[in-house]
């Protein structure tokens, strides 16, 4: 066990285990995948996993409901690259990186600390993780800081992040919770909460600074790929199976889609976009931040049937 993962605060935590990426999912083991530790919640209210490498929860039931999130059946499940589904961290920028190509920071490609460990008042599993680093840590954001993330797991999964700046300087910093949420068919899904607030269409090559306008529920039936901006605090995933509620303090909500673009990412495979959707909040494009030494930047999101 490595002191990234204490055994002690693990044996010590009722409902929490670790496990392996190897054993949980052998199916989707790909050639050269080293496998990765998970830690496995299972309480009275729920179960979810998380992985350490990038803080990242990769699957999450409430007691009598069904699996929220999606986890690619290509995913990787290696050391420096990112797992493809469930709540990859964005962080600390979202999108293309200061050389115009790495994307969505460096949170979700290393392996995060677990500090903290417990049981709630009303019975849900409290997790915290941790990350921080000098100013080499990143060549492409050279700046000292320490993230924190915390997880309640409980009927409903509740999410806080937050991130210190340790430098001398003000940073720039853009952030999301990048969730992938599984469902039969993603054709048939609408996106309410959304209506009459205004979106970049990052798929509008010849214009994507333009501000559109969206009408009623969100539909998928081509890539998508859109930030909305100064969003109402919920958002509601609507299925034929049932209804997720989305509730963040975040300013955006970024749909994502791939659709027949899957093809051309490898970890997510030609006819997979059907499965999943994505609907991240978090403060990116006109809302990124500029942090002050010493400030302190957070956000929470809950998700729940
Ligand atoms: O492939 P990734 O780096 O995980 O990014 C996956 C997607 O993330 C976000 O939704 C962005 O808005 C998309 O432009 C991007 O394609």
């Amino acid at each position: 066990m490595s002191k990234q993962i204490p055994a002690e605060l693990i044996k010590r935590t009722p409902g929490l285990a670790l496990r392996h990426s190897s054993e949980l999912w052998p199916e989707r083991h790909q050639p050269g995948d080293a496998g990765l530790p998970m830690l496995a919640v299972d309480n009275a209210l729920g179960r979810a996993i998380l992985s350490p490498h990038g803080a990242q929860v990769v699957s999450f039931q409430p007691v009598g409901g069904e699996e929220m999130l999606w986890l690619s059946p290509l995913t990787a499940f290696r050391a420096g690259t990112p797992i493809r589904g469930g709540i990859p961290l964005c962080l600390p920028w979202f999108g293309p990186g200061a050389d115009g190509k790495r994307m969505h920071g460096f949170a979700r490609n290393h392996t995060w600390t677990l500090t903290g460990a417990g049981t709630t008042p009303a019975g849900e599993t409290h997790i915290v993780m941790e990350l921080s680093g000098e100013a080499s840590f990143c060549d492409l954001w050279p700046h000292a800081f320490a993230f924190r993330f915390d997880l309640l797991v409980g009927a409903r999964l509740t999410l806080g992040l937050s991130v210190e700046n340790r430098s001398p300087r003000p940073v720039p910093l853009s952030f999301a919770f990048h969730t992938y949420f599984a469902v039969a068919n993603v054709a048939d899904i609408r996106i309410g909460g959304l209506n009459g607030t205004r979106y970049l269409d990052k798929l509008d090559k010849r214009n994507p600074q333009r501000r559109k306008r969206q009408t009623g529920e969100v539909t998928i039936s081509a890539h998508t790929d859109r930030i909305y901006l100064d969003v109402p605090r919920c958002q509601s995933l609507v299925t034929p199976a049932g209804q997720t509620h989305i509730e963040s303090d975040a300013r955006c909500a970024v749909v994502w889609n791939a659709w027949d673009n899957d093809r051309n990412m490898p970890d997510l495979g030609a006819g997979n976009h059907v499965g999943y959707v994505c609907i991240e909040r978090g403060d990116v494009a006109d809302h990124a931040i500029m942090l002050m030494p010493g400030e302190c930047y957070r956000r929470w999101m809950i998700l729940q049937n």
